[in-house]
């Protein structure tokens, strides 16, 4: 048989498509998946929180993380995905969530890994899945915010990109509310050579500016000094960033309205004792996807689901 017109994804009777492989390493923490290409993502059991995830059969890295970011779990990780839950920046007064660190506990806290699903048809597709509940949740956290739920994380990778859902669980009997946001370092090569599209005639609140309302003016955005804000209600899903003006990453929202844009700059990246090298600012942005304008409001019994799909353009 002549094989060298046959589309990927049709195979003779009986041939399997090579599997992903997914390892645990009980040492580092960590689980990893690897597809038949080469591409791999790695998930540190610590926040869930994803440490690598590279395409082009596993030479390009996507994910910027620090060289002295903190594995043990006594710190989230500075870099990656962590995953910020149940409220967004520091805690507000008042509010159910007012006794909880800044980004909330989900980055802080050990997940557990619940186990992969394999796609063997089509294109190779592996999904890891994680899970946090209140019942093991540290004392410290769980006496700061008394309330049942249960979150399952899943981070799928294909050839498409790499996909992180999260599903919130309200196992009580009464309505809790909280924002949601993934915190995605991505890894650029020269931030000043990076642009970002698709938050143009965007209203953000700029944090660098004392919280004040702007309006961006520009279709896109460039990086030239120390930036923090928080777009809200973004009417196109896709958030693009380009390197030296072509594609390089394409950010898609998946039932989330909110973007944030931060790069700490020089001096703010001085003042993080685990933020390395110094100059690392120079290859990483942040563009973090989430449900951060106000309160999301969940029902006893009630569940929610947002996202996102990354695809690295490299
Ligand atoms: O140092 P942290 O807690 O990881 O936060 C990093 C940054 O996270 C961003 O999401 C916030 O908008 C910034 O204000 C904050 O500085």
């Amino acid at each position: 048989m002549d094989r060298r017109h046959k589309p990927s994804n049709i195979l003779p009777p009986g041939e399997k498509l090579p599997a992903a492989t997914v390892d645990i390493d009980e040492k580092r923490q960590t689980v990893s998946a690897t597809l038949p290409n080469g591409d791999t993502v790695e998930v540190l059991l610590y926040g869930a929180t994803v440490t690598s995830w590279k395409n082009g059969g596993g030479k390009t890295e996507n994910v910027w993380v620090s060289e002295k970011a903190i594995w043990d779990g006594s710190k989230p990780v500075r870099g990656g995905i962590p995953i910020v839950f149940p409220n967004f920046g520091p805690p507000i007064k008042d509010h159910a969530t007012s006794a909880l660190p800044q980004h909330g506990f989900a980055r802080n806290v050990r997940w557990e890994f619940l186990g992969s699903e394999k796609s063997e048809s089509g294109t190779s597709s592996v999904k890891l899945d994680f899970g946090l509940y209140s019942s093991a949740l540290p004392a410290k956290f769980r006496e700061a915010w008394p309330l049942d739920f249960g979150l399952v994380y899943s981070v799928t990778l294909s050839e498409e990109g790499l996909r992180t859902i999260m599903t919130v669980r309200n196992e009580g009997s009464s309505a809790f509310e909280f924002q949601f946001l993934l915190h995605t370092y991505l890894r650029v090569n020269d931030i000043s050579q990076t642009t970002i599209n698709g938050l143009g005639s965007e209203t953000y609140i700029d944090k660098v500016l004392n919280a004040t309302k702007h309006e961006q003016t520009t279709p896109s955005l460039s990086i030239t000094g120390e930036v923090d804000r928080a777009y809200i209600g973004v009417k196109q899903d896709t958030t693009s960033v380009l390197e030296g003006g072509s594609p390089r990453f394409d950010v898609i929202r998946d039932n989330l309205s909110d973007t944030v844009v931060w790069n700490p700059w020089i001096e703010k990246a001085k003042g993080m004792g685990d933020f390395a090298p110094q100059d690392g600012y120079k290859n990483m942005l942040c563009v973090e996807v989430g449900a951060i304008d106000g309160w999301q409001k969940l029902e006893g019994g009630d569940a929610w689901e947002g996202g996102q799909l990354i695809k690295s353009l490299l």
